[in-house]
């Protein structure tokens, strides 16, 4: 019994008050069925204490939180490797890969084919001469929230060979996401990666040429490491902000994430109305450096306007230093302003704010430091009407499409498009509607013209009545 309890504390105690009713039972059948209980129990603490030990004193582990991108990293590497194939207990993901291989064509056969990764529970496997443990948990976090874990060790005590293995993870997940945007969105206070996109070229974003350029000159200067010291060593906050304002469908959005993929940045959006002022600070505190923080639509994010739009960050913490809520529960606009200026902003942060309607923005929102270039966006006048033509239908350009109209008669043809469209009525993203539904045939876009302006124009008529009826009712309210 004390060699027993040496080795296995807490076990002693259990099998010795077992002991006199093991001795105490006259049937050898009675006997036998205590001894097998008794093994049985002495096996399943032995295994669970030799577990321990071997963990404690023979292993390296490294823990990877559900919201970090390590994790997409680890899990991504996992489902490619043999051992995940052969789990029982599987979680089922569509493939990232899939539309990649396929080209962009996806056949019905492999059209958003599955991949597996094992979970709830351990797995084994070998990998360069090392026995590795991968390990998926379920923990249930604040608010109800399942949270996932992975964990990956391995027995030895070298804690590098972990890294490594990390490292040939990253290397895969960067092959993934090679000529893709990274896009992150938020899920409570964390930054949770989103779909990625395909990197989309300056080209296919049509605006101004001079306008292009000059943001496009302006963002490399910012990104350049000359620039960086620069802005070190006058002590200024190295961040730079940009406000794109427009009318909807004019190319905002589109090209915020062209100049991500031009720059090779991840993209950080903020949906400012599913937010707090406690979340809104952690968020911004864990922004990576040089990154792009694309704020959309943020006259309609709920930001208002509080009496002390000047007050200053102590101002806006409770008695116990516990971050104060603004009155409804959503972000203060004094809040936004002191994440904007503050010290918790990562160096080389690009904000992008974009907007329908400047005039509803406070004018603290974008003062010179905050925003440091505005750029406006038109509806479709005559040259940006011309180039959606031959972006669309001119067999140079990378979305080629073959039509049933000899290159030579394009240029006429977009001379009629040009002539049937009204200059600034429409948006690019309307237009392109229109040039999409035909891209078989420029022709055929032409004669559509009437038809499609007048359907847009009744939408917008509709539109109008019901926003005004919505208006009235919120009148009478
Ligand atoms: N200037 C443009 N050049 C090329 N495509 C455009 C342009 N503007 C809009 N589009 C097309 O229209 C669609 C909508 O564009 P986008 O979302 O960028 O507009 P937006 O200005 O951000 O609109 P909103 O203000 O409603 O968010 C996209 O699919 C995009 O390809």
């Amino acid at each position: 019994m004390p060699l027993l309890d040496f080795f296995f504390p807490g076990l002693a105690p259990a099998t010795s008050s077992a002991w006199p009713l093991l001795t105490g039972v006259p049937s050898i059948y009675g006997r036998l069925l205590c001894i097998c209980g008794l093994l049985l129990l002495f096996g399943k603490y032995a295994s669970e204490y030799f577990g321990k030990l071997l963990e404690t004193y023979f292993t390296s582990k490294i823990e990877v939180p559900y919201s970090d991108e390590a994790y997409d990293m680890l899990i991504f590497w996992v489902c490619s490797q043999p051992f995940a194939r052969s789990a029982r207990t599987s979680l089922a993901m569509v493939d990232l890969k899939s539309s990649r291989r396929s080209n962009g064509r996806e056949s019905h056969a492999n059209k958003k084919s599955l991949h597996y990764s094992p979970c709830n529970g351990r797995s084994y496997f070998w990998h360069k001469r090392h026995l590795f443990v991968f390990e998926r948990k379920r923990n249930q976090g604040e608010l109800g929230f399942t949270r996932e874990e992975a964990c990956i060790s391995y027995f030895g005590r070298n804690p590098n060979v972990l890294r490594e293995l990390l490292d040939e993870c990253r290397r895969y997940y960067l092959g993934l996401v090679k000529n893709k945007t990274c896009v992150f969105e938020h899920e409570g206070d964390r930054w949770k990666p989103s779909k990625s996109r395909n990197k989309r070229d300056m080209s296919t974003v049509i605006i101004n040429k001079k306008l292009k350029e000059m943001l496009l000159g302006d963002v490399a200067e910012f990104l350049d490491p000359k620039t960086r010291t620069w802005y070190s060593t006058r002590g200024l906050p190295y961040q730079r902000g940009y406000l794109l304002y427009g009318p909807p469908g004019t190319g905002k959005s589109s090209l915020s994430l062209s100049i991500a993929g031009q720059f090779d940045l991840d993209v950080y959006v903020l949906t400012m109305s599913s937010l707090n002022d406690h979340n809104l600070k952690t968020l911004f505190a864990e922004l990576p450096q040089h990154c792009i923080v694309l704020l959309e639509d943020v006259d309609a994010t709920g930001v208002h306007r509080t009496q002390d739009s000047k007050a200053d960050a102590s101002q806006s913490l409770g008695q116990n230093g516990s971050p104060r809520m603004s009155a409804n529960g959503k972000v203060s606009l004094s809040t936004l302003l002191n994440v904007l200026d503050g010290l918790a902003s990562p160096e080389g942060r690009v904000l992008i704010m974009t907007t329908n309607h400047i005039e509803r923005l406070d004018p603290a929102l974008i003062r010179p430091g905050r925003v440091d270039m505005k750029v406006e966006f038109h509806l479709a006048e005559e040259d940006m009407i011309s180039q959606l033509f031959f972006f669309v239908y001119d067999p140079h350009s990378k979305t080629v499409i073959s039509g049933d109209d000899s290159k030579e008669e394009l240029p006429q043809l977009a001379q009629e498009f040009v002539a049937k469209v009204p200059k600034l009525e429409f948006s690019p993203a309307e237009i392109m509607s229109l040039l999409l539904a035909n891209k078989q045939s420029p022709r055929h876009a032409i004669a559509s013209v009437d038809t499609w302006m007048e359907r847009i124009r009744e939408e917008r008529r509709k539109f109008t009545r019901t926003n005004s009826w919505a208006l009235d009712d919120n009148d009478g309210l």
